[in-house]
């Protein structure tokens, strides 16, 4: 078997695609291996789940440098490019072929998405809605209540790579989740089956851009 793909993972909250992604790789049925876990959040449960397997974290704080500039919209932006760039550092000095955003409720940069293009390393998001639709935080609430509204009557997850327009990247893998019928299903229970779906459209995606990688990589060596 060809040596794993070196991925980096960054998360916000719970970790439960993150711990999808652990326990693949444990089982031996995904050919990677986790670098490293960071979070922008200091109590996301996933930096526990991450410790549990043995995978060094990181808890990378936005906080730190909102404080070194002035609270306005630019010391702000400065801070939100400041915070990017070492992200990248971080990011690359662990030099992972893969960077999966698994929850991870920050809006990248291109002060952090020019310096992984030049290092060659690939970004990928989990986002729960189809292609061009529900962009951005909340999207399994919003899909649920546009079809409690009458607007739509499917929603899905998607892989997707990122680039700067959020959640606007090339579609990697997506899955369709279709609304019951009745409109009787509550937003708990809908989300409940969004993250079921998720746990395995992770899986496939993430193995689908490994073997893009491990591809790439063979014919560079040939
Ligand atoms: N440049 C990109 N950055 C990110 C992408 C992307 O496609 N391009 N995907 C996201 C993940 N994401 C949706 O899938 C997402 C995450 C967060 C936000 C957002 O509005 N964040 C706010 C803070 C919100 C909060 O703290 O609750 C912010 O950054 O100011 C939108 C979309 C990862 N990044
Ligand atoms: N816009 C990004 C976004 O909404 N991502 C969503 O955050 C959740 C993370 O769950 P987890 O922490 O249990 O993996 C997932 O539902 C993921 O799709």
């Amino acid at each position: 078997m060809a040596s794993p793909i070196r991925i980096t993972v960054l998360i916000s909250g719970n970790g439960s695609n993150l711990q999808a992604v652990i326990d693949k790789i444990a089982a031996g049925q995904l050919n990677a291996s986790i670098v490293r876990v960071i979070s922008n959040r200091k109590t996301a449960f996933g930096l526990e789940r991450a410790s549990k397997a043995n995978i060094p974290t990181q808890y990378h704080n936005l906080v730190k440098y909102k404080k070194q500039h002035p609270a306005t919209p630019e010391g702000v932006q400065l801070a939100r490019e400041e915070y990017d760039a070492e992200l990248a550092r971080l990011i690359l000095a662990d030099t992972p072929e893969l960077v999966v955003c698994l929850g991870f409720m920050h809006i990248l940069s291109p002060q952090f998405l020019e310096p992984l293009e030049a290092a060659k390393t690939r970004i990928i998001n989990l986002h729960p809605a189809l292609p061009g639709a529900f962009n951005g935080v909340n999207a399994i609430e919003r899909a649920h209540a546009a079809w409690l509204e009458g607007q739509i009557d499917k929603t899905g997850v998607m892989m997707h790579d990122v680039i700067s327009e959020v959640d606007m990247g090339t579609p990697i893998l997506v899955r369709e989740i279709p609304f019951q019928k009745g409109r009787d299903e509550n937003v708990e229970a809908f989300e409940t089956r969004v993250h079921e779906t998720e746990w395995g459209v992770v899986i496939e995606g993430v193995d689908l851009v490994l073997k893009e990688l491990q591809a790439q990589k063979q014919q560079s060596s040939a």
